[in-house]
This record gives C-alpha cells, sequence and structure tokens, in this order.
C-alpha cells in the first residue's frame, strides 16, 4: 500500500513543479537540448511520455546532462512498462489511466505514481491502494472545471494534476481550484517546435506561460 509519505512526496513534486510539459520525442538527439530548452524557460518537472521508442533513452540521456531537469515518466500503460521505468531511478510516474493490475504494482513501489482518472469510479479503485494524487484527464474534454469541482465533493483529499486540453489561456484558471497541485500538457513544446529544433522557441513559451501564471 501507497504510504502518506509517498504521496505527500508527490504532491510537493507536482507543487514545486506548477506546470508540466507533456513530452512526445521522436529522435534521441532531441533529448537533451529539449530539456535545456525547457528549464531555460523556468520549467524543471519534465514527463517523458513513453509513445515514443526512444522514450526511455531519452529519459536517461535527459537525467544524465541536464542534472536541473526532475525527469519523470508519463503514459505507463502495462505493469510491465512501470517496472522498467522503475529501474531507471526517473522522480515519478504518471499514466493516463489506471487498471487493478497497473495499480497493484504501482502501490507496491517507492516511485512516486499518479494514476489517470476521468470518473468517481476510477479514483474509488485509485484510492483502495493509497494512491490519492491524480492526473485528471483528459481534463477539459472529462467536464473541465465543473467536473473537476464536482469529483471534489466526495473526494475532498484527492489533489489533482489536469492535463488535456490545458494550455496557456486556462492554464491559472485550473491552477486556481484548491485540489489542483499542477497542469501538466503538450502547449509547453509544440511537436513542430521539437522538430523544427527551435530551442529558443520553446523557452520563450515557458517563459511567456509563467511570467502569465506569476500575474495572476
Ligand atoms: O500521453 C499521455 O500519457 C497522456 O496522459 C496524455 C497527455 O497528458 C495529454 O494528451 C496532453 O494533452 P494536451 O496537452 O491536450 O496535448
Amino acid at each position: 500500500m501507497t504510504t502518506t509519505a509517498q504521496q505527500n512526496h508527490l504532491v510537493a513534486l507536482f507543487k514545486a513543479a506548477t506546470v508540466i510539459p507533456v513530452l512526445t520525442i521522436e529522435r534521441i538527439q532531441d533529448a537533451v537540448p529539449l530539456a535545456k530548452a525547457l528549464v531555460a524557460g523556468g520549467v524543471r518537472t519534465l514527463e517523458v511520455t513513453m509513445r515514443t521508442p526512444v522514450a526511455i533513452e531519452a529519459a536517461r540521456a535527459m537525467m544524465a546532462e541536464v542534472p536541473e531537469a526532475v525527469v519523470g515518466i508519463g503514459t505507463i500503460l502495462k505493469p510491465a512498462d512501470f517496472v522498467r521505468v522503475e529501474k531507471l531511478g526517473v522522480a515519478f510516474g504518471i499514466s493516463p489511466g489506471l487498471t487493478p493490475d497497473l495499480l497493484k504494482v504501482a502501490a507496491d513501489s517507492s516511485l512516486p505514481f499518479a494514476p489517470g482518472i476521468a470518473t468517481a469510479s476510477e479514483l474509488m479503485l485509485a484510492l483502495s491502494y493509497g494512491l490519492d494524487v491524480a492526473k485528471f484527464f483528459p481534463a477539459e474534454q472529462a467536464g473541465g472545471i465543473k467536473g473537476l469541482r464536482a469529483l471534489g465533493g466526495p473526494f475532498p483529499n484527492v489533489r489533482f494534476c489536469p492535463t488535456g486540453g490545458v494550455g496557456e489561456a486556462n492554464a491559472a484558471t485550473w491552477l486556481a481550484e484548491p485540489n489542483v497541485v499542477a497542469v501538466g500538457g503538450s502547449w509547453l513544446c509544440p511537436t513542430a517546435e521539437i522538430k523544427a529544433g527551435n530551442w529558443a522557441g520553446i523557452t520563450a513559451i515557458c517563459q511567456r506561460t509563467l511570467k502569465a501564471l506569476k500575474a495572476t
């Protein structure tokens, strides 16, 4: 069973992050310059998704060469993925959803882990394994802020990281919710900018986002 101390650690990590870029890395050579660009823009906590074959290698390179980055892995779909990630020594793991098998390995592990939930029943399943920090996914599509507030009624102690449809225009609104500890999304690292190697452009998006959040 996941301990309270583990969950507190994950909450602290998410709160320190505020915004978490959801990274899809196609070419291994992009990993380090991308992480450097994000860190230069003030965004240190990074979610490398397992959507691509180079994800694990990319996370490893970032950890080795960009020590300021707090690297986690996302899109953990299966217990076997979780076990691979655990061995890497990343800071946290995230999933867009959950299965009982995935929750079982996560609850037996010391790796901080946020499963994805979109319904009360999914949240109840996560809570039965002691996991009370969840990704709310897909946040905008699954009811938006109204949906999150409704979940907050029966589950007042759960903390959320909404992702899916979060961007520069609405990040502050989500973060103003008392049960939101961070927001995640791909807006900080658009595919076109990664493809073009426009690292300065990615740094600028991060700076703009953080400046706008500070002003609210
Ligand atoms: O890949 C994963 O593991 C996910 O959980 C999904 C991502 O968090 C969202 O797809 C990001 O959504 P956008 O910011 O709207 O692009």
